[in-house]
């Protein structure tokens, strides 16, 4: 159920104050598990790699992790965590896509500015969520592991890691690294969609062109990797915070503690950990979910199949009002 609603939130998008759904074929669903599937295991190797003690690294790079973690953790040991994104990202796609197409219609002109601060505006919003399931993913990731194999059998799932959590640290506590994942998402989320509409209008993706799907997926896949590439750094200081007392004992006093102490032991190359996994699994998955978000909307503007005489507008253009008939 879980998996369809990810493949759903891509396709719930928000128009004109009413929420269309399209049908969901049998075949998305299974796209829709792999995405999930293929995004938590690549998650798991970015979130190890940032966060390992370089005093005792466990892993010599993402290759070595994966090998690593099969061998002493089974094949399962890769799907540590996976309940969180499981969960948050179908909430996460649906409100980063309402909300970027909602504030492009109120500031009305489409300019590379406004592409950055509507997304700027839904990578904000969703940190709501996103923070959250990044706490609960890192530390279902980082438990039994290291240093932290005290910990092997602390958390039993993501939900039951946030109840926990909650009950000792309340709401504060939930929501520990929210300034750094605000930090990260706002800006990221203004690079991804200014990307993305800069490189699909100077591909040219139009409804006509038999080139058009390569298009849109190189477009999605290139700016997801921007996204990450704009704030990666603070990513890497964000995992480690919200890693940070999972074995009982709390190492960083705060953000800047967490970066001098970072720095100090590792030097600048501490902010590029986990790096690899990160674009490796940056490309695919954004390259589908712009991909499929765009056809979709494409379809609701009447430019789909045998549709010739409108106008072809930008790709993440928002229907008109008469246009939206579901
Ligand atoms: N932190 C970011 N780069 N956010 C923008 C990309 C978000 C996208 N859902 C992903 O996980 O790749």
């Amino acid at each position: 159920m879980i998996h369809s609603f990810h493949i759903f939130s891509v396709c719930v998008i928000e128009v004109r104050s009413s929420v269309c759904v399209i049908e969901v074929r049998v075949d998305w669903y299974w796209r829709g598990t792999c995405c999930c599937v293929f995004n938590a295991v690549l998650f798991l190797s970015q979130v190890r790699l940032q966060v390992q003690n370089v005093d005792k690294p466990l892993y010599r790079g993402t290759y070595h992790c994966f090998q690593s973690i099969v061998r002493q953790e089974s094949i399962l040991g890769l799907y540590k965590g996976i309940g969180s994104p499981m969960m948050g990202l179908t909430f996460i796609n649906a409100i980063v896509f309402g909300v970027q197409g909602t504030v492009m219609r109120q500031l009305g002109r489409d300019s590379p500015l406004n592409q950055f601060l509507a997304g700027s505006a839904a990578g904000t919003i969703q940190c709501v969520i996103c923070c959250p399931m990044e706490l609960a993913k890192t530390r279902m990731q980082m438990q039994g592991t290291g240093e932290y194999k005290s910990t092997r059998k602390h958390y039993k799932n993501s939900l039951d890691c946030l109840v926990r959590i909650y009950r000792k640290e309340g709401v504060w506590g939930i929501n520990r690294g929210m300034l750094t994942t605000l930090a990260r998402e706002a800006p990221a989320f203004g690079f991804y969609f200014l990307t993305y509409d800069c490189l699909t209008r100077s591909l040219g993706c139009e409804p006509d062109d038999p080139y058009m799907i390569p298009k849109l997926l190189l477009a999605g896949g290139m700016s997801g990797i921007a996204s990450w590439l704009s704030t990666y750094p603070v990513d890497v200081i964000k995992s480690r915070l919200q890693a940070d007392g999972v074995g009982g004992v709390l190492q960083y006093n705060g953000i800047l503690d967490c970066v001098q102490q970072s720095y100090r032991k590792e030097g600048w190359r501490v902010f590029t950990r986990g790096l690899t996994s990160t674009l490796l699994r940056a490309f695919p998955v954004n390259a589908a979910t712009f991909a499929t978000v765009t056809l979709f909307l494409m379809y609701m503007r009447g430019e789909g199949e045998g549709v010739k005489d409108c106008e072809p507008a930008p790709a993440m253009q928002q229907p008109q009002p008469q246009q939206s008939s579901l």
